[in-house]
């Protein structure tokens, strides 16, 4: 069973087509999106804060593209810089961690990635929302999310231990099963050698596309 499975490139595209400042601004946000959660509530930084990021607010709002623009049609090819805007890979989105994405074998995914405190759930632990984006993600990737949508039909997350924050994590997806349309793939999250989350899931084509290759 080979299959082909496009991954986000990590920005590179952005990068030929002239986008590293942009690149670059999205690291920024992404700083700032951490400073945000460690600063305290009477810091005396705020007012200026305010009246800073209105003017970056204010240097954007004719730049933007309205929101129907950003949403490509279902059922064409994925074309442009969709990926770098993804909430969980997109190099341009700054709430993704970002996660770079390889291929793990003929059938894999894996990739390793670090959250900082904008992804605190319990204390020191990652929120078991974003263990559940992360599977979700790498695991869609390896179902084969390849230039046509396969959507997450079903996601049962195992949260065995803790997964912690400020830690290198491993992120490995890998297709279990195709049984026509269905494809079952399954996913896991290591640190410090051991599995702490693992799932499992059916992702399925819209009906009216194509079965995937066996
Ligand atoms: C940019 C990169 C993104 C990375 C990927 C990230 C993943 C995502 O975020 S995807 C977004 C979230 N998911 C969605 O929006 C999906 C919403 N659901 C849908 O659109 C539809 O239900 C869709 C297209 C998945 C399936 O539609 P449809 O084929 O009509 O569904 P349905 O008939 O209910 O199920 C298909 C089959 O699966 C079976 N099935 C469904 N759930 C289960 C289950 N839990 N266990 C076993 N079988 C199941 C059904 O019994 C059915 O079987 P059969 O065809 O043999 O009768």
């Amino acid at each position: 069973m080979t299959r082909q499975v496009a991954l986000p490139d990590g920005g590179e595209k952005v990068r030929a087509a002239g986008g590293e400042k942009l690149l670059e601004a999205a690291g920024q946000v992404r700083e700032l999106l951490d400073a945000m959660v460690r600063l305290d509530v009477r810091t005396p930084a705020a007012p200026e804060l305010v009246e800073r990021l209105d003017e970056v607010l204010e240097l954007l709002r004719v730049e933007i593209a309205p929101e129907s623009a950003m949403v490509p049609d279902l059922f064409k090819d994925r074309k442009g810089d969709y990926m770098d805007r993804s909430p969980v890979s997109g190099a341009l989105n700054p709430m993704a961690p970002p996660v770079s994405l390889r291929m793990d074998g003929e059938n894999g995914v894996r990739t390793s990635t670090r959250l900082g405190l904008p992804y605190q759930g319990p204390p020191g632990r990652v929120h078991g929302g974003w263990v559940a984006t992360l599977l979700d993600h790498v695991m869609g990737f390896a179902a084969g999310t390849v230039d046509q949508w396969i959507f997450t039909r079903s996601l049962t997350v195992d949260y065995d231990h803790a997964v912690p924050l400020f830690e290198e994590l491993e992120l490995t997806a890998w297709v279990e099963e195709i049984d026509g349309r269905k494809i079952w793939v399954r996913g896991q999250i290591e640190a410090g050698g051991k599995v702490v989350a693992q799932a499992r899931g059916l992702w399925l084509p819209p009906r009216n596309r194509p079965a995937p290759q066996d």
